[in-house]
């Protein structure tokens, strides 16, 4: 669906050159939510804006739907932009027109109908909950409220993919929420192609099929969520994990007052049913190991659960061998981390 080949961006010139993007490859198929994480300055606004040429990359090729964007006339460019939507930020809507007036604004342009227009902004308004507002002003509009404006209008041209510049970076939890789940939502029911981009790990594991992580210009991992998430290749991807947990400085406390020469800590990961599994206590039963939970977490990576459990297992080192070995052949996840 989208293809981007050796996409290098530098900004200005001779000894004031920046260069954003160097020689990136990446490939978004249709119908998925691909989402883009990396550090400020790493790159992601130029790359998502690569997308539709709001930026023009210095070198390399803009696949979309099968035609190269870069080749193309303004009027040709004009024509395909219609089919990738794009939301940002800070919403940029137009704060002297209505939420109504916001939403019809790209059908306007296009010369839709007066009844055609009337037709598409209020399944749109109903699409996103915002009927009640639509005489509105942005002003008097909560942060969640002007996004779904954005989002409105962003899917007022029909378009075939959708590009989210930080779309829920200004807003509180709960409305990021709220918005991921919208646009979880329509990627649902209208096979829509999202490409989202965010410098934080909670939209990556709530709404994203893959991941690419961004790093000086480059990606530097990608997959997709649940093997990026839960066996991290790249330090700064574990960085970005690392720093969604909070316990990072209890749970080393721990893990140090546990060291002891009978005593071995492991990390074990359970995916999908398994997380509800009782192989843990079934194995060491069977093996005479004894354990102490040094730290656990449940959580969803998209729909499907996964649990994470540090444990400090106490026995011999044979039994302890024998009951890493069986856990994993169950199919669990297990890291020695001490
Ligand atoms: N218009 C510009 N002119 C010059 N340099 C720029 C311009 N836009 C971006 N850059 C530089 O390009 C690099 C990548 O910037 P970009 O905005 O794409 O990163 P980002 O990952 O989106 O960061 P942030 O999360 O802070 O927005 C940075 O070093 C930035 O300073």
């Amino acid at each position: 669906m989208i293809n981007l080949k050796g996409i290098t961006k530098v900004y200005g010139k001779g000894s004031h050159a920046a260069t954003a993007l160097s020689g990136l490859n990446l490939s978004i198929e249709k119908g998925e939510i691909f989402g883009v994480i990396g550090h400020s300055g790493a790159g992601k606004s130029t790359l998502i804006r690569c997308i539709n040429l709001l930026e023009r990359p210095t070198e390399g090729e803009v696949w979309v739907d099968g035609v190269e964007l870069t080749k193309l006339s303004q009027g040709q460019l004009q024509e395909q932009r219609r089919k990738i939507g794009m939301i940002f930020q800070h919403f940029n809507l137009l704060s002297s027109a209505t939420v109504y007036d916001n939403i019809a604004f790209p059908l306007r342009l296009t010369g839709s109908s007066r009844a055609d227009i009337d037709t598409k902004v209020k399944d749109l308004l109903a699409l996103v909950g915002l009927e009640e507002h639509r005489d509105k002003y942005p002003s008097q509009l909560s942060g969640g409220q002007k996004q779904r404006v954005g989002i409105a209008r962003a899917l007022a041209s029909d378009p075939d993919v959708l590009l989210c510049d930080e779309a829920t970076s200004a807003l509180d939890p709960q409305t990021t929420d709220a918005i991921l789940k919208l646009l979880l939502d329509i990627n649902k029911r209208f096979h829509l192609t999202i490409v989202l981009i965010t410098h934080e790990m909670h939209v990556i594991q709530s709404i994203c099929d893959r991941v690419a992580v961004i790093h000086g210009g480059g990606i530097v991992e990608q997959g997709k969520v649940t093997e990026v998430f839960l066996k991290p290749q790249h330090e700064v991807t574990r960085d970005f994990i690392r720093s969604e947990s909070q316990n990072e400085g209890p749970l080393r406390t721990a893990l140090d007052a546990a060291a002891g020469d009978n005593s071995q800590a492991v990390k074990i990961t359970f995916f999908g049913e398994k997380t509800y599994g009782s192989a843990l206590s079934n194995v060491v039963r069977e093996t005479g190991v004894s354990f102490a939970i040094l730290h656990g977490t449940i959580s969803t990576i998209k729909d499907v659960p996964y649990g994470q459990m540090i444990v400090r297992f106490e026995g011999p080192a044979e039994a302890i061998a024998v009951t890493i070995a069986e856990l994993t052949a169950q199919g669990l996840e297990v890291e020695v981390i001490s």
